[in-house]
C-alpha cells in the first residue's frame, strides 16, 4: 500500500511532510536526502517526520535537504499548525513550542532564545552580542539559538552579500561545532529588518523562520529595533514579536501545495 506525504511551504521554504502519528514510517538520513533531491525525488529545503508524542500533539522531527537533522524550523511549524487544523503543542529537538493556526497560516511560540556561546554552542567564549570575528566583508556577528544555532550580519545592504559563496563557508567554520544557519540582515525602519539566510543543510532558501526569530531578536537585544518586527524574506513577510525573557513569538503564512503517494522504500 503507497503512503501519502504533504507537499508544503512557507514562504517558498519548502516540505516534504510525512503524518507518521498514526502509521511508523523509518526514516534514515539518506532516505531524506534522496526525498529531497529535487533530481531524483519530490524535492524539498526540509523534511518532516510527525510521529506520537506521549504528552503533546506530536513530535516533529527535522532533517534537512543534506540529511541533517535540525532542531528547528519556524515556516514548517506553520505549515505543521495547518495540517493539524487546531491549537497543538509539539516536541522538537529544540525544545516545545506551541502552534496555532488560522485560514492560511499560524502564529507560533517558538520557545526563549538563548545567548550563552556554549549554547550556541561556538567553539571557544566570546560575547555572543558582538563577535569580534569577521569573514572577508562581514563582521562582528551577534549568535542566538532558538532551537537552533544562527549567526547574524548586520549589513548596510544585504542583498549585496555573496552569500552563495560565504554561506558554506562560514556555515562550516570550525569556529561552529555544529555548523550554523547564516543571516545577513538590513535595517530598513524602526520595526522592519530585510533578510537572507544561508542554511544550515539545506543552502539559500526562500525564506527560514527561525532566522528571521533569531535575527529580530538579535535587532530588539542590541536596540537596532523594537518589537513587534516585520522581517522581509526573499518569499515574504513574517511577523516576530520578543519582549526581552518571553517566548518569541512568530507569525506569517503558510500553504498546503498537494497531497502525494509514494512508496518511501524507491528512496532508498
Ligand atoms: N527553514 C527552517 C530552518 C531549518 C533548519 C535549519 N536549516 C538548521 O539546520 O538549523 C526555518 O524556517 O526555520
Amino acid at each position: 500500500m503507497a503512503d501519502h506525504f504533504h507537499k508544503m511551504h512557507g514562504l517558498g521554504n519548502d516540505f516534504v511532510v510525512i503524518d507518521a502519528r498514526e502509521k511508523a514510517v523509518s526514516m534514515t538520513a539518506a532516505r531524506a536526502r534522496a526525498i529531497a533531491d529535487r533530481h531524483n525525488g519530490i524535492g524539498c529545503d526540509q523534511l518532516i517526520l510527525l510521529e506520537p508524542a506521549d504528552d503533546a500533539d506530536a513530535v516533529m522531527r527535522i532533517f534537512n535537504a543534506d540529511g541533517s537533522i535540525a532542531e528547528a524550523c519556524g515556516n514548517a511549524s506553520r505549515a505543521v499548525a495547518l495540517l493539524i487544523g487546531r491549537k497543538a503543542e509539539l516536541i522538537t529537538a529544540g525544545g516545545r513550542i506551541t502552534v496555532e493556526p488560522f485560514a492560511d497560516g499560524a502564529t507560533v511560540e517558538m520557545g526563549l532564545p538563548h545567548f550563552g556561546w556554549d549554547e550556541i554552542p561556538l567553539a571557544y567564549a566570546m560575547d555572543t552580542s558582538a563577535m569580534p570575528v569577521g569573514w572577508e566583508g562581514l563582521s562582528d556577528p551577534a549568535a542566538v539559538n532558538v532551537g537552533n544555532p544562527h549567526l547574524i550580519f548586520f549589513v548596510d545592504d544585504c542583498d549585496a552579500v555573496p552569500l552563495d559563496r560565504l554561506g558554506p563557508l562560514i556555515e562550516n567554520d570550525p569556529l561552529f561545532p555544529e555548523r550554523i544557519n547564516v543571516n545577513v540582515a538590513t535595517l530598513t525602519g524602526p520595526n522592519a529588518i530585510k533578510l537572507r539566510v544561508w542554511e544550515r543543510g539545506a543552502g539559500l532558501t526562500l525564506a527560514c523562520g527561525t532566522g528571521a526569530c533569531a535575527t529580530a531578536v538579535a535587532a530588539i537585544r542590541s536596540k537596532r529595533v523594537t518589537s513587534p518586527v516585520e522581517v522581509s524574506l526573499p518569499g515574504g513577510i513574517l511577523t516576530i514579536a520578543w519582549a526581552g525573557g518571553e517566548q518569541i513569538t512568530m507569525t506569517g503564512p503558510a500553504t498546503h501545495v498537494f497531497t502525494g503517494e509514494t512508496h518511501w522504500a524507491n528512496f532508498d
